[in-house]
């Protein structure tokens, strides 16, 4: 038995989102899956290379869905094709994926509301206060413009459809950063400074709003262009790095219609780039040895 959940990318209003803002996300073809086989008790089998504050962790987040799911008898073993703590919603797919195998291991298929509502426990032991962003877009696997219901982790969302396809670059640079840190940090400025940080918020969701407006109107130009002045908020948050600007710039130098970085940023992470044609450019930067790859996240696909 198998569950899967999408990595995703939030191509504008993260951090803000966490405030009530909206934000524009899409969903990875890479992610998570977890596999199921019959067992005595329901347990997650978790590799021996993990610490034990991380096994902890991971142990207590799949209790408090294994639980809601009725303790089916199954050991759960995961497979990640995402980088942790890179920006592109890790925990969110885990959540989700394990959320997924032990619904069908209780001989439910759920809904992806369903699933979406239950991987929420997971998340929450992750991140703390997440806005539910992250697990929803994995759960729905849909282009979303997204906003959490004040003080929830759940929210409101808005399917959209592209007339045009919608095509990513994402590169990874730098060191993880573990997003709990990320958002805790422009927490304590946003409390010292409320005002500031609430009036860059704002500017933060109206262009998500733009964005996906653009992205029904088909104008890729226009939605790049929010991306790039969302960039431009996210380093007035404190939220960009040296190396992660350095990609920023190489990936508009290599023809996207926008770039910024995607997730919680930080010292390093995940980088997006619009791309009408994304193939080039990732031909370039794998033979400079940066890890990266496209992905199409809406619109009309190649027979
Ligand atoms: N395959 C996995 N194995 C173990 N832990 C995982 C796995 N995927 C995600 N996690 C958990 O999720 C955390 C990363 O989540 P987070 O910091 O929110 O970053 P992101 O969601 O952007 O990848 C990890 O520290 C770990 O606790
Ligand atoms: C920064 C934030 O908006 C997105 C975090 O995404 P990620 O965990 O870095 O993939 C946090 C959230 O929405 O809860």
């Amino acid at each position: 038995m198998e569950g899967f959940g999408a990595g995703k990318v939030i191509l504008l209003g993260e951090h803000s989102v966490v405030y009530g803002h909206p934000a524009l996300a899409g969903p990875l073809s890479y992610g998570v899956t977890a596999r199921a086989v019959p067992a005595k008790r329901c347990q997650l089998s978790l590799p021996g290379t993990l610490s034990r504050p991380q096994r902890a962790l991971l142990t207590r987040a799949f209790q408090r869905v294994a639980t809601l799911c009725g303790e089916p008898g199954v050991k759960v073993t995961l497979e990640s094709e995402l980088p942790l703590s890179m920006g592109l919603g890790s925990s969110g797919a885990l959540a989700v994926a394990s959320t997924r195998v032990l619904l069908k291991a209780a001989g439910r298929d759920g809904s992806p509301q369903e699933v979406a509502r239950l991987a929420l426990e997971m998340e929450q032991e992750f991140h703390g206060t997440p806005s539910g962003v992250d697990h929803t877009t994995s759960a729905l696997e849909k282009l979303l413009l997204y906003k959490r219901t004040p003080g929830q982790s759940t929210g409101r969302l808005k399917v959209l459809k592209s007339p045009r396809p919608l095509k990513v670059l994402v590169a990874l640079v730098g060191d993880r950063s573990p997003t709990k840190h990320t958002v805790g940090a422009l927490r304590e400025r946003q409390a010292r400074w409320p005002e500031r940080y609430t009036r860059l918020f704002k500017q933060i969701g109206t262009l998500a709003a733009e964005g996906a407006k653009a992205v029904e109107d088909g104008d890729l130009e226009a939605l790049g262009d929010a991306m790039n002045v969302n960039q431009g908020l996210l380093a007035a948050l404190g939220l960009s790095s040296p190396q992660l600007e350095d990609m920023v710039y190489r990936l508009r130098g290599l023809g996207a219609l926008g770039a910024k970085l995607t997730g919680a940023g930080g010292d390093g992470g995940a980088v997006i780039g619009l791309f009408l044609e994304p193939e080039p450019a990732v031909k370039k930067l794998l033979d400079d040895g940066i890890r990266c790859f496209s992905s199409q996240l809406a619109g009309p696909r190649a027979l």
